[in-house]
């Protein structure tokens, strides 16, 4: 039993912060929660009466925190030693350390993240809307054509942005290998990484022992992700090498990168950089913007008010006889309130992706040792009351000051924190705003109705996959609002 020894990586300098008690040898391990953890804390937070709390299983400690000042404090002002991401031994083992989401904070990690910012900081990020209008269109058409399939058009819609930007690829079904095989190993990989999917997570030397060994079995599966990860990497990479060689492709970031500076070609480092990026933002960036456009349908069929509010706006600023486009941006503030109230009313990440401690350090009083995950409980800061009074309802109109001007609180917490903040999220916010305004402008969404002509209800019922949470599948009626749209949406854009 020498492994159940909590690992202690040096001496404790004062208490933990307050938790749920250990209990021998397995310390937290059956508190840990393996679903809707983000409420989980909040609880916690509430029985041990601490915005920050502690809780330690076999060696590994985590501290996670529900209010925004504490994760500016430690996430931002002392994001030096906040920085990090765990080693994690099936992450590895399913090849996904080769995401940058996932790499330690390390050489690796900055020559990939300066790379992201290069190409995705704000002013890169203009770089994109003649892309995302184009996707958006086509989203628009599929809502058009068949508006019960909500489900399989945003699917589509978030898939093909990140792959012809990253490239130049166009996705034309959802049976696509690309789409499927990502889709079957981020499902198989996030399972495996759940607290309870895999005992490699709590006893690591199983990775050691054969896949027939009991208990080992997850091995055979994270063997399989890893193939599949390879695939997903190398694939479109030969794909456009390919296209390339025949002197025909789209640009896109790949290209770009593979037809080297100066006419030099890429050496095999930078093609293996360039591939890890673009393998990063396909998973990073699909679901997270499927996840945020299925909730705001969701939230349109059930607030019609809101929505008969916001489309006001938008008619008012578009005529009524365009789509509205990025530079109407800055005279729409109540969709600018609607994609605050959006994002922090189901941030897809409830608890963001866990931070990692690199030193030993003192918060509050408390000891946070080395190594230690760190939660930033996203969910629980967007809910906290004192900031957003009646935190479960959605109401843009809580962005607005007295005077009816939008108030300064453009943080959007959705991203993530520090030097780990989400480094699409400049291209991430004109592809929500696009897409939240264009259907707006072009259709009228509610609930469907029964033969009696009453609304029926749509369920409020989100669904976590893995670290991402989704509304369920549900049923709306989406209708075009006028003849000029159907025109607008069917036109060819230039
Ligand atoms: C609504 C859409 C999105 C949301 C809510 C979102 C949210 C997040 C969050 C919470 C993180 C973790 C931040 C942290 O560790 O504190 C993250 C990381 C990341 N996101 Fe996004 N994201 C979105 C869209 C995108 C898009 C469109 C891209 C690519 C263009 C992208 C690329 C990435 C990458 C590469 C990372 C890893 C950053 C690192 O570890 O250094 N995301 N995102």
């Amino acid at each position: 039993f020498k492994f159940l020894k909590p690992v202690r990586n040096g001496k404790k300098k004062g208490p933990y912060a307050p938790g749920p008690k250990p209990k021998p040898l397995i310390g937290n391990m059956l508190d840990m929660p393996s679903k809707d953890s983000a409420q989980v804390f909040i609880q916690w937070g509430k029985k041990y009466d601490s915005d920050i709390l502690f809780a330690s299983a076999l060696g590994n400690h985590i501290l996670v925190m529900n209010k925004l000042k504490d994760a500016e404090e430690l996430f931002e002002r002392r994001s030096k030693i906040y920085s990090d991401r765990q080693v994690i031994p099936l992450v590895k083992m399913m090849g996904w350390d080769r995401n940058i989401g996932l790499n330690q904070y390390g050489e690796t990690w900055r020559v990939h993240r300066k790379i992201c910012q290069q190409n995705f900081n704000q002013r890169a990020a203009v770089g994109y809307q003649p892309l995302i209008k184009s996707q958006v269109q086509i989203l628009l058409r599929g809502l058009l054509t068949s508006p019960d399939r909500l489900d399989e058009h945003t699917k589509m819609f978030s898939t093909a942005i990140p792959l012809s930007a990253m490239y130049g690829y166009e996705v034309t079904s959802l049976e696509d290998p690309l789409v499927a095989i990502a889709d079957k190993s981020l499902l198989m990989g996030t399972t495996l990484l759940t607290p309870g999917g895999s005992l490699i997570n709590i006893f690591p030397f199983l990775r050691h022992v054969p896949a027939w060994f009991p208990g080992a079995s997850s091995r055979k599966t994270a063997d399989e992700v890893k193939r599949m990860t390879e695939w997903l990497i190398q694939n479109p990479l030969d794909w456009v090498k390919d296209k390339m060689a025949k002197g025909s492709y789209a640009p896109s970031l790949v290209s770009n990168v593979l037809e080297g500076q100066n006419g030099r070609g890429p050496t095999k480092e930078e093609e293996i950089i360039v591939s890890d990026i673009a393998f990063s933002i396909y998973v990073g960036g699909s679901d997270t913007t499927k996840s945020i456009v299925r909730t705001f349908v969701y939230l349109m069929a059930t607030h019609p008010d809101i929505q008969r509010k916001a489309q006001s706006e938008i008619d008012r600023i578009t005529g009524g006889v365009r789509l509205p486009d990025f530079q109407d941006r800055p005279s729409m503030p109540y969709m600018e309130a609607m994609y605050r109230e959006l994002m922090r009313w189901m941030p897809p990440l409830h608890i963001g992706l866990p931070h990692f401690s690199t030193e030993d350090d003192i918060y509050k009083g408390y000891f946070i040792p080395k190594g230690t995950t760190i939660i930033g409980n996203i969910w629980a800061m967007t809910h906290d009351e004192d900031i957003y009074p009646e935190p479960n309802l959605f109401k843009p109109d809580r962005f607005f000051d007295k005077d009816g001007n939008l108030n300064d609180d453009d943080h959007v917490l959705a991203y993530g924190f520090g030097r780990r903040v989400c480094v699409g999220k400049h291209v991430a916010t004109s592809i929500v705003w696009l897409t939240i305004t264009s259907i707006l402008a072009s259709f009228d969404i509610e609930k469907v109705k029964d033969n009696l002509g009453n609304d029926i209800v749509i369920k409020d019922d989100f669904v976590e996959y893995g670290i991402l949470t989704h509304k369920k599948p549900f049923n709306c009626s989406i209708t075009l609002r006028s003849k000029f749209e159907r025109d607008l949406i069917t036109e060819k854009l230039d």
